[in-house]
């Protein structure tokens, strides 16, 4: 392994306590009660489709949609980094994986106007060896196209790259790039998801755990 890539929401930070805060928000300017935050986490790596299921009952189709999620994603940037964090043992990890000369880098379907000033933010920018957003490449996963341009990037074969992420359609990205993936148990699985049948290399209760998968 040359590289490890990682999904954004869910499995580097836990970004959910901003997104939910935004959403609730959201539901305050339409007249709604806020949701607790354990009932929104599960949603989190879903974009707006999942936090939109969750917050409104509404589907893409639905023509409040696209309105609503201009609304939505406008809170969500002026409160983008309140409550947001690395996941316990993520900063180790990543001083870990630096230590031992292997590359890393974030692969995530948030828009890039939120994934770059979020990881900048959070002070990993210039550490972080490619980042790609949902909207960098023409396809988002779980289409193996953005990881396989992260790779690129970085300058390592896509078999010798890690992916780890906390949804399926992550671990289906991975394997049609070609890589090796894992579940990071510890992020914003739903209690409908099955990842027992994604087909993952293996799977991390913490950060930490992806070294067990490294030479
Ligand atoms: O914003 C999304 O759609 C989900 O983001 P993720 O791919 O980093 O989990
Ligand atoms: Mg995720």
């Amino acid at each position: 392994m040359k590289a490890v890539l990682f999904d954004l929401d869910g499995t580097l930070a836990d970004t959910a306590p901003d997104l939910g805060h935004a959403l609730n928000l959201q539901r305050e300017r339409h007249g709604l009660p806020p949701l607790p935050q354990e009932t929104i986490r599960p949603y989190a790596s879903h974009g707006t489709v999942g936090l939109f299921d969750i917050g409104f009952g509404l589907t893409p189709q639905d023509e409040r949609f696209a309105p609503m999620r201009e609304e939505y994603l406008a809170l969500y940037t002026a409160n983008l980094c309140l409550h947001t964090t690395l996941f316990p043992g993520m900063a180790e990890l990543l001083a870990a994986l630096e230590a031992r000369n292997i590359s890393w880098g974030v692969v995530t379907n948030k828009p890039a106007r939120f994934t770059n000033p979020l990881l900048e933010l959070l002070g990993l920018s210039k550490r972080a060896a490619s980042i790609i957003s949902g909207d960098t490449c023409a396809h988002p996963k779980p289409h193996p196209e953005p990881l396989l341009r992260a790779a690129r990037e970085i300058g390592v074969a896509p078999q010798s790259c890690l992916y780890v992420g906390d949804a399926e359609r992550d671990i289906e990205a991975a394997r049609a790039a070609g890589m090796a993936a894992l579940i990071a148990d510890y992020g914003y699985l739903g209690a409908e998801d099955r990842p027992e049948t994604w087909g993952a290399d293996g799977r991390i209760d913490t950060p930490l755990g992806i070294l067990a998968f490294l030479p």
